[in-house]
């Protein structure tokens, strides 16, 4: 299968030593949505840039749309629609006259951009809005724009990044619609970064989920979160407890598995969760932990993050991942065997 973005081992670090990228690898197919998921920091904006041309790798390969970002930039860029986290409309131009000159900035002539910029305002649902100035626009309205913009000159790829970010449920959710029919109905590769699990559980074909500027996993959010037997167990504790301890105490309980411990927050998998529960709780009071609350949930993409990356995602997100110089490799099982056994073979 000839891939639309094909991006092999890419490695940045920025002055200062930040290692951005570590050897980061994706692939997506034509009219695929590929959902690169991770907290603040994790890398996902600098794979963007790295793949739209803004910036270089320092090692690594990437083509898209068929052309080596490095060699062909120029190529790269006519293939592409980008809609950067913040927006790159003119405030004080109406929806239309930004389109148009985004459509003359590629090329067309006056009455070639008119049209298309009519087109895209029929189609995104802004030609009531397509007069006044964008400065007047909703969060929303604006996003849909934005989108709008990235494809005036019909792209064969397109980046979104955080394309929700700060819309409201109603907002977010006729994006998403948009977003999926652009990948059905026009075939467009896309690659989404999103720091919202649900977004990319909802949209995304494929999830590559990024940690500290690697893959750490990656598959259908259904095989990702199959591959976790049973449920998940949580248990928040009145305060942390020595890891140690923690550790020993579910350790003895019959049935329980992939013990993480995170500060106060205790999970465990077990195939009947429900049933595990009680020997959970008495097991950690026998050793002096006091429980505050407990749930018991099918696998989530959370539960998928946290055995890959080993924390959970608010955390690190809260954390500000912030780069690894020389991480250690995360907790759990060999990420890339088994992220290659969620994708059938397929992961790169
Ligand atoms: N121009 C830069 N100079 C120095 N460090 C940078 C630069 N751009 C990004 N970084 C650092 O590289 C790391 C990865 O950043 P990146 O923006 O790619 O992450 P992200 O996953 O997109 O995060 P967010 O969701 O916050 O946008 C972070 O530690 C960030 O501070």
């Amino acid at each position: 299968m000839a891939y639309a973005i094909e991006a092999e081992g890419l490695v940045k670090t920025y002055p200062d030593d930040v290692r951005a990228l570590d050897g980061l690898s994706v692939t997506v197919g034509p009219g695929e949505i590929l959902g690169l998921l991770g907290p603040n920091g994790a890398g996902k904006s600098t794979t963007v840039k790295i793949l739209t041309t803004l910036v270089r790798p320092d090692a690594g390969t990437a083509t898209v749309a068929g052309h080596d970002v490095l060699r062909r930039p120029d190529r790269v860029r006519r293939a592409i629609g980008v809609v950067p986290q913040r927006s790159g409309a003119d405030p004080d131009a109406s929806g239309r006259d930004n389109l148009v000159l985004q459509g003359r900035l590629y090329g067309l002539g006056g009455t070639a951009a008119r049209r298309r910029a009519a087109e895209l305002l029929e189609r995104f649902g802004l030609a009531e809005a397509a007069s006044r100035p964008v400065r007047t626009y909703s969060g929303g309205t604006q996003r849909r724009l934005d989108v709008a913009l990235g494809l005036v000159h019909r792209p064969e790829v397109l980046f979104l990044d955080e394309p929700t970010t700060g819309l409201d449920p109603e907002a977010r959710a006729s994006m998403w619609a948009e977003i999926a029919r652009l990948a059905g109905d026009d075939a467009l590769a896309i690659l989404l970064t999103t720091h919202y699990l649900d977004e990319a559980d909802r949209l995304a074909r494929r999830v590559a989920i990024v940690d500290r500027g690697r893959v750490v996993a990656e598959g259908t959010p259904d095989a990702l979160k199959g591959e976790l037997r049973g449920d998940a167990v949580h248990v928040e504790c009145a305060e942390a407890p020595a890891e140690p301890l923690a550790r020993e105490a579910l350790g003895r309980v019959p049935g329980v598995r992939d013990i993480v411990v995170d500060g106060p927050r205790l999970s465990v998998r077990a195939d009947d969760g429900a049933a595990a529960l009680p020997g959970v709780l008495a097991a950690l009071d026998q050793a002096g932990i006091l429980a505050a609350a407990a749930t018991v949930a099918r696998p989530s993409l959370d539960d998928v993050y946290l055995r890959y990356a080993g924390r959970r995602f608010a955390q690190a997100n809260q954390a500000d991942a912030g780069p690894l110089p020389a991480g250690p490799p995360p907790a759990g099982p060999s990420a890339e065997s088994s992220a290659r056994a969620a994708t059938g073979g397929g992961a790169r």
